[in-house]
């Protein structure tokens, strides 16, 4: 069986059956953003995320300083959407020999920037040669509280943290290739290079039933909230907000601005629900049933899972 066969989800499951937990400090693992363990009084989170040249960056179009952000944000994200702060990193190399040193040097000090707005820090890690170029940053959070993807419930509200669809579009524009950018397309661009993880949202995290951060794009996303959760989310389409650089984008480049926002990857915002009032995007409702549905005054349309895959 070829693993393009068993799907990135598929893997997993196979994988979780090998090597099946079998500790009881082990709140949460194999099913969420973070594992969870409990030590002493405290909950511990642990997440890691890569970045594979072709995979999730083309090197000849990235500064390095951006490729240490966002893989710092990637990680720091999941620790934010558990209800986590970021504490400490571990950052794993896999270079080419010939990779101009100033390379890693850059992407080291987008990992300095990030730690310094983020608040953790690299405590270590790992070099190893490569014929492909791969940052992996594995990170440690600490919370009181986990915050999961199984327990939205029934009467809950949906929220999200930000417009969506920036990074998509900036990704698709980056792979465009111009000689020059408008000023709206840089924003974009800017969007997908420099995403910021919601460690401001924090507290709102913590009042949610449920959350999940947006790296696969909305719907897939949610779709996890969904299973794990064993309710069916409800999105009103007439409750999601166009970014206005998106739509001057769809507008040039004749595209449907809702393709991006349910299935933008990398945006690193929050999905969240909660019975309660907050002071974010509200999008929708949970109910009774399954899946991932999109609501207009015409229908009730459930969306398929057209969400990014490795494979
Ligand atoms: N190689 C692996 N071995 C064991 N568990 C894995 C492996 N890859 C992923 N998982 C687990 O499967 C779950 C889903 O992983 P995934 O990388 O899709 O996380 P995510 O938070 O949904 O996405 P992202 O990493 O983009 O934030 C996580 O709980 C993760 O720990
Ligand atoms: C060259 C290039 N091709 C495609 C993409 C898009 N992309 C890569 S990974 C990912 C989702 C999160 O993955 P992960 O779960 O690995 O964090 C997305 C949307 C990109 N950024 N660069
Ligand atoms: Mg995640």
């Amino acid at each position: 069986m070829k693993i393009e066969n068993l799907g990135e989800f598929g893997l997993i499951d196979k994988l979780n059956q090998i090597l099946p937990i079998d500790d009881k400090d082990v709140i949460v693992g194999y099913s969420d953003d973070c594992a969870c363990v409990k030590v002493g009084n405290d909950l511990l989170l642990f997440t890691v995320d890569i970045q594979v040249e072709g995979s999730h960056f083309i090197k000849e179009k990235i500064n390095p300083k951006d490729l240490g952000w966002k893989l710092s944000t990637s990680n720091v994200s999941d620790i934010v959407s558990c209800g986590g702060k970021p504490r400490w990193a571990l950052v794993s190399l896999a270079l080419p020999k010939d990779l101009d040193y100033e390379f890693i040097k850059g992407v080291y000090e987008g990992i300095k920037e990030a730690q310094d707005y983020y608040g953790f820090f690299t405590i270590g890690g790992n070099v190893s040669s490569s014929k492909q170029l791969m940052i992996d940053m594995s990170m440690v959070g600490q919370t009181d509280i986990f915050v999961g993807r199984d327990k939205a419930r029934v009467g809950d509200f949906v929220y999200i943290s930000s417009n969506l669809g920036l990074s998509k579009a900036g990704l698709e524009l980056i792979l465009m290739d111009k000689d020059s950018y408008e000023d709206f397309e840089k924003k974009l661009i800017e969007k997908h290079y420099r995403p910021k993880a919601r460690i401001d949202l924090l507290e709102n995290v913590k009042k949610s039933s449920s959350c999940i951060d947006i790296s696969d794009g909305l719907v897939s996303d949610l779709g996890h909230v969904s299973k794990r959760s064993k309710v069916k989310i409800v999105i009103e389409k007439e409750k999601l907000p166009i970014d206005n650089n998106l739509k001057i984008f769809c507008q040039k480049y004749n595209k449907d601005p809702y393709q991006y926002i349910l299935y933008s990857g990398e945006e690193y915002e929050l999905a969240l629900t909660s019975d309660k009032d907050l002071d974010l995007i509200k999008i929708g409702y949970i109910e009774e049933g399954e899946g991932v549905y999109l609501k207009t005054q015409e229908k009730l349309e459930k969306l398929d899972d057209k969400g990014f895959r490795h494979f």
